[in-house]
């Protein structure tokens, strides 16, 4: 069984080493490529889940044949970056059209460009064989965790429109589901829109759908998200980013409680819940004129605080231990857990992508762990312990300074003995001692006992 990939390829000859970064926290791994060429060798060897790919220079416009090829990998997540002109290219559309699952008109910013590679990546889970293992419980002990919990019980028993505030990745997409699960609107249907991930020219539609014959090309009837939710849930992501004109449309359906489908002659009554969620500070969003405070105020009548993983405590290794669990059959190798200096680099580590950051660097320790026990080499923490991976060299030295420990140990310092015992000579034995008394001894062993001078040991004799 082949595991699904998180990983991304990054396709740009001017890469944005900001976005560098936040790609790494989202998805685990990032190869960022300068060239076609470079891309197709990735290819080659590594299956990414997502790939992003800047259309923005000409020099990639002579390589449109490798490009196709690449393209050609269907199984990759495909989302393209071009400024309007590349977009007029007849060709290039063609190539968006046929392979990509998304496009953005640059200047995007990174959230909408997460935001539309994240949607790629679940495009791309649903349409893998097998599927990923469903999981939406909501794992946590901490006390943050179960205010949450608490607070998911008591807004589940009404119908007023709550707004969950919260870093990328901590878990607001599973917040609203739990929500509409305890909530009397269980059976209808909960529909999530990200409203980063939709270029803003489609919002319109997608929220609110089109009539048939409504503009040139809508030949059939659309229904819209709002109206898909109808009896049950509608989940808002990155409400922050939605355009002014939604703004004002959705305003009005939760004021009268009825949305205009374009080319409609009659508005349409929709009961709808609403949960909208957003990473974003909306107080300087509704001061920088970029949301308005009116609809704030409407979305905003219960408000969830989503705490960010690097305050639950010890619900870092407890969420750990439960993704472990979970992706333990894409190893090859029987896992017994996590070694001490991965513990303590999951508890070092700030967490910039929160529970999703975890899950990417879990599940991609799994599949990597060469040993029994998950590293924080493994994690890629390495900087976030002080336990540093061993060398061949190292490993070898200290199990030899165990052997001689012990051997004095149990001969009580008497060197004669414990050499022989080793099958060493004493000045052998003597010069692993002196070794020993300048190193650290291993995690978890007791102190070198100090044996006595080798002249007093002669006399004691
Ligand atoms: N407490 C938790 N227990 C188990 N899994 C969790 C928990 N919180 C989040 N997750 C998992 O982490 C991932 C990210 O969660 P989710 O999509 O809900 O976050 P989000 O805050 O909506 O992210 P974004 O802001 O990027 O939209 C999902 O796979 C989700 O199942």
């Amino acid at each position: 069984m082949e595991a699904v990939s998180t990983m991304c390829l990054y396709l740009s000859q001017a890469p944005d080493a900001a976005l560098l970064s936040l790609l790494k926290a989202r998805f685990g791994k990032v190869e960022a490529v300068a060239s076609v060429a470079a891309a197709a060798k990735v290819l080659k060897t590594q299956r990414p889940a997502v790939a992003l790919l800047d259309l923005g220079s000409e020099a990639l416009a002579s390589e449109q044949r490798t490009l196709e090829d690449c393209l050609l990998h269907t199984h990759v997540g495909w989302v393209a970056l071009l400024d309007d002109e590349r977009l007029r290219e007849p060709a290039v559309r063609r190539l968006i059209n046929q392979y990509c699952l998304d496009y953005l008109i640059a200047p995007r910013s990174h959230e909408q460009i997460l935001g539309s590679l994240t949607q790629a990546q679940r495009m791309v889970e649903i349409a893998a064989d097998p599927p990923l293992p469903a999981d939406d419980t909501m794992v946590g002990n901490s006390d943050a965790m179960q205010r949450l919990f608490r607070t998911i019980s008591k807004v589940a028993s009404t119908s007023a429109p709550v707004f969950i505030s919260g870093e990328s990745g901590t878990g607001k997409e599973l917040t609203a589901l739990a929500i509409h699960r305890r909530s009397a609107r269980r059976d209808g249907p909960f529909v999530a829109i990200n409203c980063g991930a939709i270029p803003q020219s489609l919002m319109q539609s997608e929220l609110f759908g089109y009539e048939r014959g409504a503009f040139t090309g809508a030949n059939q009837r659309r229904i819209g998200k709002v109206a898909a939710a109808h009896k049950g849930t509608l989940f808002l992501d990155e409400i922050g980013d939605l355009p002014m004109d939604s703004q004002a449309s959705l305003l009005r359906f939760l004021q009268e409680g009825q949305i205009d489908p374009l080319g409609s002659a009659e508005p349409v009554s929709v009961d709808v819940r609403v949960i909208s969620a957003t990473h974003v500070d909306t107080d300087r969003a509704i001061a920088a004129n970029r949301f308005r405070s009116d609809l704030y105020h409407r979305l905003c009548v219960l408000r969830i605080d989503e705490p960010p993983l690097r305050a639950r405590g010890a619900d870092i290794e407890l969420l750990a231990n439960h993704m472990l669990e979970r992706f333990r059959s894409e190893s090859s190798r029987r896992l017994r857990g996590f070694s001490s200096g991965a513990i303590e680099a999951l508890y070092n580590y700030d967490w910039p992508g929160n529970v999703r950051e975890l899950i990417n660097r879990v599940r991609r320790a799994v599949v990597m762990a060469e040993g029994r026990v998950i590293t924080a080499e493994d994690l890629e923490l390495t900087g976030w312990t002080t336990e540093k991976p061993l060398t061949l060299a190292e490993a070898r030295e200290q199990a030899e300074q165990l052997a001689v420990q012990r051997a004095l140990r149990r001969h009580r310092n008497r060197l004669n003995e414990a050499a022989q015992e080793l099958g060493v000579s004493r000045v052998t034995l003597y010069r692993l001692m002196g070794a020993q008394r300048a190193r650290q001894l291993p995690e978890g062993e007791e102190a070198f006992v100090e044996p006595p001078p080798i002249a007093a040991n002669i006399s004691n004799r």
